[in-house]
């Protein structure tokens, strides 16, 4: 049996909406083995929207590497054990389609490289923003083209955390991406490619005071906040606590906050005041840091079955 640690990533980072991301320690774990014959995939905790069958985004990853290099288990089992929570805008489909592939490839022998996986990773999400971190790990500049992935990883140093906001409700990357705007004013993208260099630079350069003005979106942000209740609310909680730039993670609806070294202040502060708001929603809090190894094998016994 092969196991795979995969880790959670939040993307666009505010202004690099589809091509910035980041890997945090919250990890799923996929379990997969060659069997005589069949399917049979397992969750814990269980979901009812987690498929069990052939529909299911793990099995579904790994077979377009199973595809890709001509090789087939002849049945499989898969475990998936999940913390990344669903559809929460924390990159659990970018999870499930990183790790399988990973996986997939561990069991057909290797066959793919790291840049394969990722191209792989990246088409079948669509864009490689929460993909190439998931894969690879670091906060990652990352651009699909027509048969490769443009990226750069940068390894995020242990200083900078991520304050992250969960609600207690799902809204669906599909959904969220469904009621952006065909057409946005140049003016727009124009603010937005400020930023997102702005971003770039201050964040591998450490000047995180540029952090504020640099996570500033006018590309996503506006459109998808109405479906956020309490959206303002946390991004200004978040900024007064003292946050180096607050947005929300990926599509939503968590919401993610930059802080330094000071975040011990920060964590009290904020959780005093999340327990005496008035919200719509419950929000759980937790601070993360980055994780810069991506997809990795947590143990490997035997592989697949002798032939
Ligand atoms: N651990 C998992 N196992 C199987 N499928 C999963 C798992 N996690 C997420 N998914 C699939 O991904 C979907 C969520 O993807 P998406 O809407 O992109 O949200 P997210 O922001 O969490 O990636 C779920 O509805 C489910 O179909
Ligand atoms: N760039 C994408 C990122 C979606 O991330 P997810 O974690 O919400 O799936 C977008 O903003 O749609």
């Amino acid at each position: 049996m092969i196991s795979v640690k995969v880790p959670a990533s939040s993307a666009n980072l505010g202004a690099g909406f589809d091509c910035m991301g980041v890997a945090l320690k919250l990890y799923n774990i996929i379990e997969v083995e060659e069997i005589e014959k069949g399917l049979i995939i397992t969750s814990s905790p269980d979901d009812p929207s987690i498929a069990k069958d052939e529909n299911n985004l793990v099995f579904r990853a790994m077979k377009t590497v199973f595809d890709e290099v001509g090789w087939y288990p002849r049945g499989l089992r898969i475990n998936l054990i999940n913390e990344i929570p669903l559809t929460r805008g924390l990159g659990s489909s970018a999870a499930c389609i990183s790790g399988g592939i990973y996986a997939a490839n561990l069991l057909c022998g290797g066959k793919l490289s790291e840049e394969e996986m990722i191209y792989l990773a990246a088409k079948m999400e669509g864009h490689p923003d929460n993909s190439t971190p998931a894969m690879i790990g670091g906060l990652v500049f990352a651009v699909l083209e027509d048969k490769k992935v443009n990226y750069i990883k940068f390894v995020v140093p242990a200083r900078l955390k991520f304050a992250v906001f969960i609600p207690d409700f799902q809204l669906s990357t599909e959904y969220a991406r469904n009621i952006l705007p065909k057409y946005i004013e140049f003016k727009d993208a124009v603010f937005n490619i400020g930023r997102a260099t702005l971003f770039a630079s201050a964040i591998t350069t450490g000047n995180y005071e540029l952090l504020p003005a640099a996570t500033q979106d006018r590309l996503h942000q506006p459109y998808r906040k109405k479906l956020i209740p309490d959206f303002d609310k946390i991004v200004n909680l978040s900024l007064e606590a003292g946050a180096k730039g607050a947005f929300l993670s990926g599509a939503g609806p968590s919401i993610i906050a930059l802080v330094d070294e000071n975040y011990e202040i920060f964590e009290q502060n904020v959780k005093n005041a999340l327990a005496s708001m008035d919200l719509v929603a419950n929000w759980d809090f937790m601070i993360l840091e980055a994780d810069n190894s991506g997809a990795t094998v947590f143990s490997v016994q035997s592989t697949s079955l002798k032939r």
